[in-house]
């Protein structure tokens, strides 16, 4: 008889719950989830046998077998009197990869040699939720396994069959049933436009019935029958640029990615190490032309308004009879057909292949969201799908990157700029399509005019689309257009950013059989993005940041954060200082601080980097970029010296450093940065860590042997600014970057020219910062303003700071100090040299080009 395998369950924790009725879209969790074993108390007394050799003794009073279990590590993965210690591991559980917890969460060991298999099985189920180097952790959500039966075709048994091959103990019983209840009920009840008005639709009359006496839905019909009739044909499809596209190439897709593989391949390969795993393999269900008897069937429905869609959405997730929003566009007849395919030379990636089957897996299209990281190509997995679906799309932009922008900026008036998203989303559409330029019209304050023929694009912002004050003719009238008709695909870019309140107003304004939002970060602070996934739809794909920096798709990024010792006058300052506001500059402009930054840049720009200095906070931003000679932007600065700066940084050798405030967080492509360093963060935004990281994911160097990028952040030690660069960092952790901490910069002291090695130069610092008011150490306001739909004014914006009269207190010095620090903005606009006068010409055709390719 083999010896017992005894499980040592990782660190998964949970409460024991009573068994009283499950909330639909939740885990009922129980102590016997995992009881299937039939010696427990044998394996319990066994278990106790060894364990007491380690057990540490608490004293007499415990009496229990499993109080008593209290080795030196137990505590780290058991809670509330928990024990998963007693689990029976199955034959073969070291080529198994899962842990499955009864609260749904599963841990996969990345370093087993099955890992590549189960992540393409859980990202198909669960959703990642930290994948740092060893173990990842994912999550089974309801939303997440509807998304899988959506897209993969998988049916319950699937599911759990393979979940329970990969996983090193019985799959609990609790997450058997969730799965079981959740994936049946899937698909039940549809959501359908139809005439530009939405009928909740389906085959089994009395389900309607339930829903139409539900106290909440019930109210919502627009009045009107159950109207009868015949339910529409599955067909299958090809996504273009995919290998199964004709005449178009594929990239060379990763081993680890399984890209286009179906699960079932991608289950079964991962089995074949286990021979005693190989039991029945799990098939997709593909759906085959002819071979469907759905068509025979009739479908029953009732109507709703576009407002009530959300609410009916969530009471049916409620009350367990999710809905699903799917467009059988190839049956769509109603809608005209537009003429775009992807251009021979467009080569998908592997990861936005699999991104796009998620999408579109069977063979209709599902509303939801594509999560891949900054610079990975998100707009060109819209226009894919805008190609697969081939009918009229509106694209909505946020209107944050008109702020600063450089290589297709484009003057319509003398003053007035177009959004450079919108802009540049057009562009990409031509780039990667055959589309007609005539069928591609730009929407926003300038532009008005609606495409040539029945179908084609508009681009837009959010705000264009949602502001109703004070709309020009002009807008009125492209509003009833884009509001009087279906679309095939709405694409939502940046969904991260925007409220869900203009979320609401988009929906009820467009009506579009499919919904795709795209994002790199999907998180918010203000917890909002459940709400997602009832006003577009679940997250469908999140990508392995990891492995796109592997694959060369994303650059290599080093992490550090560089811990600066307060220099002890400022430290001081600081903990006196009563208004926290005033007390943040303290921390931000901290002399050592600022002695880092200094040695930083020097040791990078000696390297070759070219780098970006963020702050949000503007006055440190002007002061270290003016002490630095380095130019500098924030919200304040004019456009034409915004170019000059950034086409400068991204040409001219002797411009290798560019401070830039939170208006360069996002949607700035810069691919020559190499280099980033965060003086200065909005408090604890994981998403603004994550969204400045992306800066240099671009980086041109990325596939150059040995390259790396670099990440710092500087923090001042023993301040909030510790606690808040925690806090930033999650997001990143999870996505498997390794922050090290760097105590000391070796070299630092012998640095030459390094300022404020002296007390006076530290005291006169001090005496300028004092002088500031609490207004100085607030920070610019960022995008939310822009998705809101505020015009970007750059007055309003700026912090605003008084006159410190430093010649008062510290005499010539600090005016000396001023005169010192000439700004290297100015420099910059020296137009008579070689130099600068062709980067001039550059400009003047590159703005000539987007103008004639907008017309
Ligand atoms: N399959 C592909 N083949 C070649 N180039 C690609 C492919 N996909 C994307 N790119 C290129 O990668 C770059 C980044 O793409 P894109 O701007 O769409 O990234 P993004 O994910 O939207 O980034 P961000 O979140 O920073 O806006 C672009 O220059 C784009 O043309």
């Amino acid at each position: 008889m083999p010896a017992k395998r005894k499980a040592g369950v990782p660190a998964v924790a949970a409460t024991k719950r009573s068994r009283t009725a499950t909330p639909a879209g939740s885990i009922s969790e129980s102590e016997d989830d995992y009881s299937d074993s039939e010696n427990e108390a044998a394996e319990e007394e066994d278990m106790s046998r060894v364990i007491n050799k380690f057990t540490i003794k608490q004293g007499e009073t415990e009496t229990s077998t499993a109080s008593k279990i209290h080795d030196a590590a137990s505590k780290f993965f058991t809670k509330k009197g928990r024990d998963n210690t007693h689990l029976q591991l199955k034959p073969g559980h070291q080529n198994r990869p899962l842990w499955v917890d009864p609260n749904g969460t599963i841990i996969m060991e990345s370093f087993s040699p099955l890992a590549p298999r189960a992540q393409e099985f859980l990202t198909t189920i669960g959703e990642p939720q930290s994948r740092p180097q060893y173990l990842h952790e994912y999550k089974i959500t309801a939303h997440s396994l509807y998304a899988a039966v959506a897209s993969a075709g998988l049916t319950p048994q699937d599911l759990l069959g393979t979940l329970e091959r990969f996983s090193k103990v019985s799959v609990p019983k609790s997450i058997a049933k969730f799965i079981k209840e959740t994936t049946e009920s899937y698909g039940k009840i549809k959501l359908v436009l139809k005439d530009n008005r939405y009928f909740i639709e389906s085959k089994d009359p009395q389900m309607l019935q339930r829903l139409l006496t539900d106290q909440e839905i019930g109210p919502l019909r627009l009045q009107g029958d159950v109207v009868k009739e015949k339910a529409p044909q599955m067909r299958g499809l090809v996504i273009p640029g995919t290998k199964e596209a004709a005449g178009v190439k594929q990239a060379v897709s990763h081993p680890t990615m399984a890209a286009g593989e179906d699960i079932a391949a991608a289950v079964e390969a991962a089995e074949r190490p286990a021979d005693d795993m190989l039991a029945e393999v799990p098939t997709v269900r593909e759906e085959e032309e002819g071979d469907d008897d759905e068509d025979e069937d009739t479908v029953h429905s009732f109507e709703i308004s576009a407002e009530s869609v959300e609410t009916v959405q969530k009471r049916c997730f409620t009350l367990g009879f999710p809905i699903s929003e799917e467009y059988a566009f190839r049956d769509d007849t109603k809608n005209p057909d537009l003429n775009i395919d992807l251009r021979p030379h467009a080569r998908i990636r592997s990861y936005q292949e699999v991104s796009l089957n998620k999408m579109f897996g069977n063979g209709r299209a599902k509303s939801g969201i594509i999560v891949l990281p900054c610079g990975a190509g998100k707009t060109l997995v819209g226009i894919s799908a805008g190609c697969t679906i081939k009918k009229s799309i509106v694209v909505l932009a946020t209107s944050a990157s008109r702020i600063l922008f450089y290589t297709l900026e484009l003057y319509c008036k003398a003053d007035t700029l177009i959004s450079m998203s919108v802009v540049q989303w057009r562009q990409q559409f031509i780039q990667w399509s055959n589309i007609d330029p005539d069928q591609i019209a730009v929407f926003t304050s300038e532009n008005k005019a609606a495409f040539k023929g029945d179908a084609g694009i508009i681009v837009s912002t959010y705000s264009m689309v949602t502001q109703t004050r004070g709309r020009s003719h002009d807008s009125e009238k492209m509003m009833q257009f884009l509001m009087g008709r279906e679309w095939g695909l709405l694409i939502l870019d940046e969904v991260h950013v925007v409220p869900a309140a203009m979320f609401r107003k988009v929906l009820t304004s467009i009506n579009s059989h499919a919904k795709l939002g795209l994002t790199a970060t999907l998180l918010r602070e203000d917890d909002k993005v459940s709400d997602l996934n009832f006003l577009i739809g679940p997250k469908l794909y999140e990508a392995n940041w990891m492995e796109l920096a592997e694959l060369g798709h994303i650059a290599k990024v080093q992490c550090a954060e560089v811990w600066c010792p307060m220099s002890p006058e400022f430290y001081t300052q600081y903990l006196n200082e009563q208004d926290a506001r005033k007390k943040t500059l303290y921390y931000i402009m901290n002399p050592r601080k600022f002695q880092a930054c200094q040695f930083l840049i020097d040791h990078h720009e000696k390297r070759g980097d070219k780098i970006i200095v963020f702050s949000d906070n503007v006055f440190a931003l002007q002061q270290y970029a003016l002490k630095l000679g380095k130019a500098y932007i924030f919200g304040e600065t004019p456009q034409q010296e915004r170019m000059r700066i950034l086409e400068n940084f991204q040409l001219n050798d002797q411009v290798n450093t560019i401070f830039l405030s939170k208006i360069g967080d996002t949607s700035l492509d810069l691919p020559e940065a190499t280099c980033l360093i965060q003086i200065s963060s909005h408090y604890g935004s994981r998403r603004q860590e994550a969204q400045r990281l992306g800066r240099i994911l671009r980086a041109k160097r990325r596939n150059d042997e040995g390259f790396n990028a670099f990440f710092y952040s500087l923090v001042s030690k023993d301040t909030a600014e510790m606690y808040y660069s925690n806090k930033r960092q999650a997001f990143l952790v999870d996505q498997g970057y390794a922050f090290k901490v760097i105590t000391h910069l070796q070299g630092i002291e012998k640095m030459p020219g390094l300022h404020f090695t002296t007390l006076a130069e530290r005291k006169e610092l001090l005496e300028s910062v004092m002088l500031q008011n609490s207004e100085a150490a607030s920070q610019e306001k960022d995008d939310f303003d822009n998705a809101q739909g505020l015009s970007y004014n750059a007055k309003r914006r700026g912090a605003k700071r008084s006159k410190g009269k430093l010649s008062e207190l510290s005499g010539g010095n600090t005016m000396a100090y001023m005169e010192r620090n000439k700004s290297k903005n100015k420099e910059l606009k020296g137009g008579k040299s070689a130099f600068f006068k062709k980067l001039n010409r550059d400009t003047e055709r590159r703005k000539k080009e987007q103008k004639a390719m907008l017309q």
